[in-house]
């Protein structure tokens, strides 16, 4: 088996696969006291939980949007495998089918997104990742990224709201039936929820008035399925992306 890990700023997901499929797919919270040692009984525990006591890892692939994690997650799968282990960079994405924007700033995540992206449409795509942050990536049809928009996530936006207020609680990110609430509850669902319905709209529409309107529109990341009112936007939503993408770096 191969492994491609996706160090997120809420989660880490590891990808076990095949030549053909997706073996086994793990995800731990990102905020952890991790160390080396931390990282390689996690992972021996999961896998052994999971029904696949000894697995033989042939390749490690880490995309990083957290350096203080990456380290020490680095260090314990090297440890484990005996191996080094590849990190995204600006170095790897010198190799890529993609032409990386701004090397030294860009998340990995996003590169792995527009590989994707690239390989399964050759058109311009526009990538909406629900994550930590609500991203938004253009790559035309050569390959090339084009630019980046980068927001608040969705439960980013719940809690900033919740800590940065006296009387606000955290609220489920459950889509309101009307436009207004009328309890404190569904007043922020209708003011996030709605609000982001309508930033994911303005974004996908400003891009097609740039662009032209044979823009392919994907979604990823954790918080994809949340806003149902943009379902008819998308022509492809999928949680594997980022993973599927890494998955193709590492097999070139
Ligand atoms: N398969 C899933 N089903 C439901 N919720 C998920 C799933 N994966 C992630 N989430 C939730 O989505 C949120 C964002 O996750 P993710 O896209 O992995 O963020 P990041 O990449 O920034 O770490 C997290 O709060 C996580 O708990
Ligand atoms: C934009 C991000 C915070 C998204 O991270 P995520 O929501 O996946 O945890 C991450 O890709 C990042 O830290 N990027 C660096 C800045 C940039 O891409 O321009
Ligand atoms: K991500």
């Amino acid at each position: 088996m191969h492994l491609v890990v996706d160090i997120g700023n809420t989660d880490i997901v590891c990808g076990f696969y095949t030549e053909t499929e997706w073996k086994v797919i793990l995800r731990t919270p990102t905020h952890q006291p991790w160390s080396a040692i931390r990282m390689e009984h996690w992972i021996q525990k999961e896998l052994t939980d999971k029904g696949f006591p000894e697995v033989k890892v042939e390749s490690i692939l880490i995309s990083s949007v957290v350096p203080s994690v990456l380290t020490q997650i680095q260090k314990g799968l090297e440890h484990w495998v005996n191996y080094p282990v590849k990190v995204m960079g600006p170095k790897l994405y010198a190799t890529l089918p993609i032409e990386v924007i701004s090397p030294d700033e860009i998340g990995a995540d996003l590169v792995a997104n527009s590989v994707y992206a690239h390989t399964n449409y050759r058109s311009d795509v526009l990538i909406v990742d629900f994550g930590t942050a609500l991203t938004f990536t253009l790559v035309d049809a050569q390959g090339k990224m084009k630019g980046v928009s980068i927001a608040p996530g969705l439960k980013t936006a719940v809690k900033s709201l919740f800590s940065e207020t006296a009387q606000l609680p955290e609220v489920p990110l459950e889509m309101p039936n009307s436009a207004l609430g009328h309890d404190t509850v569904s007043a922020i669902q209708s003011g996030i929820l709605w609000g982001y319905v309508g930033m994911v709209k303005e974004m996908i529409s400003r891009v097609k008035e740039e662009r032209g309107p044979g823009v392919k529109v994907i979604a990823t990341g954790g918080l994809s399925s949340i806003l149902t009112p943009l379902e008819a936007y998308f022509d492809e939503v999928n949680k594997l992306i980022t993973l599927e993408g890494l998955r193709i770096v590492a097999q070139q």
